[in-house]
């Protein structure tokens, strides 16, 4: 981390693990350098979707063989949703909650689009969506953590309810996966889908990745059925057949040196206990809740204080949230604004120290009491905040 900095953003932007760099170094000039096309072979390009898939299995609690890594979070949601629709028999209502990120909206409204036959997406504010579960829905789409608030949904009983209704559930992990232990077998999830860039520390459009529930996997014919996904792609056959296993969600050619730092990045993990990452977030998170409280008590909380409601991530409302952010990142201590007034702080322990949310709050606190955050310097929007 460059000296200095607070950095709490690791929800947007994991940090640069410091193995990292010399395995790129490598996969650029001796893999791509000396063995160019033969390191689709040599150097085992062909596999490394499936090995980063099979490093990434154990930290979502998904079964050997069921996640593909690739494209993006938004590419792979409209996989999984295009794969799940053709599953809906009769139903045609797709569930969501109106503030989950919008690109998912954005996928959902695009695909209902491009299939018209009455497929349609019903967003509803947060608190609204479990209620409306029924006889009509197809699925239940939803993301476990809350990029704004934080606050976390009960992947297990969300899921038994849309299944007691007949729906299938697509969950977003995103702002859970790499911060706290998922369990998608055993809260019997149908597809998900989550980011390689954040909790995860991919690196910066970091491959992401899809599951399927193995008992949906055999069935399944990909909408996006890209000639990597073929079940013998260099046959280069004129028509699609698709591959058996989860290998038939990728479309197409593997985003190699992203994979590579990915792929190492997901190292890091391999003994980590996540249930106990996660609680020392919730520490961290209850410690800057707390000191917030006592210095600038006017401030409002936007994340859940029960810890079985949160992620890894705490968020506080200021209707000048946006200059307050730039004002502490002037300050070296790095979180990020959401629209419309959400100043959210990811707490990764894997870099953040006790010390390190005593001086966070502390210089929240000096900005927010001597209104440092009000000068023309910090009015000026910017395209990416
Ligand atoms: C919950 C959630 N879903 C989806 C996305 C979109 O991911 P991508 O840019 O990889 O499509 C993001 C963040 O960008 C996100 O926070
Ligand atoms: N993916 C991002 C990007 O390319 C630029 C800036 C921010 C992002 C993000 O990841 C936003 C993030 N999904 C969020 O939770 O708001």
């Amino acid at each position: 981390m460059p000296e200095g900095l607070i950095y709490l953003d690791g929800n947007s932007l994991g940090p640069l693990p410091k193995t990292v760099p010399p395995r790129m170094a490598d996969a650029v000039s001796r893999q791509w350098g000396n063995s160019l096309v033969k390191g689709w072979n040599e150097a085992g390009w062909f596999k490394l979707p499936s090995v980063v898939a099979a490093q990434l299995e154990p930290l979502i609690g998904a079964e050997p063989g069921s996640v593909a890594v690739g494209d993006s979070t938004s590419i792979n949601l409209f996989k999984v949703l295009s794969a799940a629709l053709k599953m809906s028999g009769s139903r045609r209502r797709i569930l969501s909650d109106s503030g989950n990120f919008p690109s998912d909206l954005y996928i959902a409204e695009g695909l209902v689009s491009l299939v018209g036959s009455g497929f349609h997406l019903m967003a509803l504010p947060s608190d609204k969506v479990e209620a409306a579960i029924g006889a009509d829905v197809a699925v239940v789409m939803l993301t476990e953590v809350d990029y704004r608030t934080g606050q976390r949904r009960n992947m297990r009983s969300v899921t038994q309810a849309a299944h007691a209704a007949g729906a299938l559930v697509i969950w977003d992990l995103s702002h859970s996966a790499g911060a706290l232990p998922v369990r998608l077998a055993d809260c019997n999830a149908d597809f998900a889908v989550g980011c390689g860039y954040k909790f995860l520390n991919g690196g910066p459009g970091a491959p992401a990745f899809l599951y399927v529930a193995p008992r949906h996997a055999e069935s399944l014919v990909p909408t996006l059925s890209g000639w990597m996904g073929h079940s013998a792609p260099f046959a280069f056959e004129s028509s699609y057949r698709p591959a058996s296993g989860i290998e038939k969600m990728q479309a197409g050619t593997p985003p190699i040196l992203s994979l590579i730092a990915f792929s190492t990045a997901l190292e890091l993990f391999k003994d980590l206990d996540l249930e106990a990452l996660h609680a020392r977030s919730l520490q961290l998170g209850d410690l800057f809740i707390a000191e917030m409280a006592r210095r600038c008590p006017y401030l409002e909380l936007a994340t859940p204080r029960d810890h079985r409601l949160r992620g890894s991530q705490v968020s506080f409302r200021h209707a000048n949230g946006y200059e307050v952010m730039q004002a502490l990142i002037a300050r070296d201590v790095i979180g990020d604004f959401r629209s419309p007034d959400i100043i959210r702080f990811g707490i990764t322990p894997l870099y953040i120290s006790h010390d390190d949310i005593i001086r966070a709050s502390a210089t929240l606190e000096q900005i927010l009491r001597d209104r440092l955050w009000d000068t023309d310097t910090y009015r000026v929007r910017a395209a990416v905040t």
